[in-house]
């Protein structure tokens, strides 16, 4: 679904930050992408979802080459993608719930036919007293668990989370785990970004480890 040959990116004129990079995200797949801080995590995320272009090498996001695609057809692509990007990106005038609905009404669905899978996913996430409330006013855990049904709440073909159990405590980082799986057993690619060694060490995953911008894969 997403392939990345020979890679590099440079940000400006400094050094290359990703070299090299070659690896693809088959259908179906299950990985996490680990390494130190300032490995390049965030950075191969973004170039995954096409926020990014490389400053060298070949990447193809459903089959599309990212360096030759227009403008104009980034956003029917991104749609296919969910993300959870490390800072949330909620929209702030609109409630939990509206926020988690936005993508299945951009997509035209009608609200009666969506209402009762948003309130399940919000409950799963531990938000169901919370639908109401705005981004503002929530915790950094609570935002990062808005952020991640909103990314999940249409099935997306591929997942990119960035650090998705950063805030929020054990038990609930367990939780969200099942969630992340239990997607993938319905069909979704699922890329997750993270340091936490305990969270890697309860799945058999494919671990994409970055170290001073090179890609080691362990299947
Ligand atoms: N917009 C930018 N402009 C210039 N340099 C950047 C930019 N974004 C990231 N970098 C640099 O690129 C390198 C990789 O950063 P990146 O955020 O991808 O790492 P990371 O592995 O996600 O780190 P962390 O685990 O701390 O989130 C770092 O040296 C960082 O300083």
């Amino acid at each position: 679904m997403i392939k990345f040959e020979n890679v590099g990116l440079r940000y400006g004129m400094g050094p290359e930050v990703l070299r090299d990079v070659s690896f693809h995200v088959p259908k179906q797949s299950f990985q996490f992408l680990t390494g130190p801080s300032g490995a390049g995590k965030t950075t191969l995320l973004r170039l995954l979802f096409m926020s990014l272009r490389p400053t060298r090498g070949l990447i193809t996001v459903f089959d599309k080459d990212i360096a030759t695609i227009e403008v104009s057809e980034l956003p029917l692509l991104r749609r296919r993608i969910g993300v959870v990007f490390q800072d949330f990106r909620l929209l702030d005038h609109m409630t939990i719930y509206e926020n988690v609905a936005l993508p299945l009404r951009v997509r035209g669905r009608e609200e009666a036919g969506y209402r009762s899978d948003v309130l399940e996913l919000l409950k799963w996430v531990g938000l169901g007293d919370r639908l109401h409330a705005l981004p503002p006013v929530l915790s950094g855990g609570e935002k990062q668990r808005v952020a991640i049904a909103r990314a999940l709440i249409d099935q997306p073909e591929i997942l990119l989370a960035d650090e998705p159990t950063g805030n929020v405590d054990t038990p609930m980082a367990k939780r969200l785990l099942r969630l992340f799986l239990e997607l993938n057993r319905l069909g979704t690619a699922v890329v997750i970004a993270t340091h936490d060694l305990g969270l890697m060490d309860q799945v058999e995953a494919r671990r994409m480890i970055l170290s001073e911008g090179q890609l080691e894969i362990y299947e």
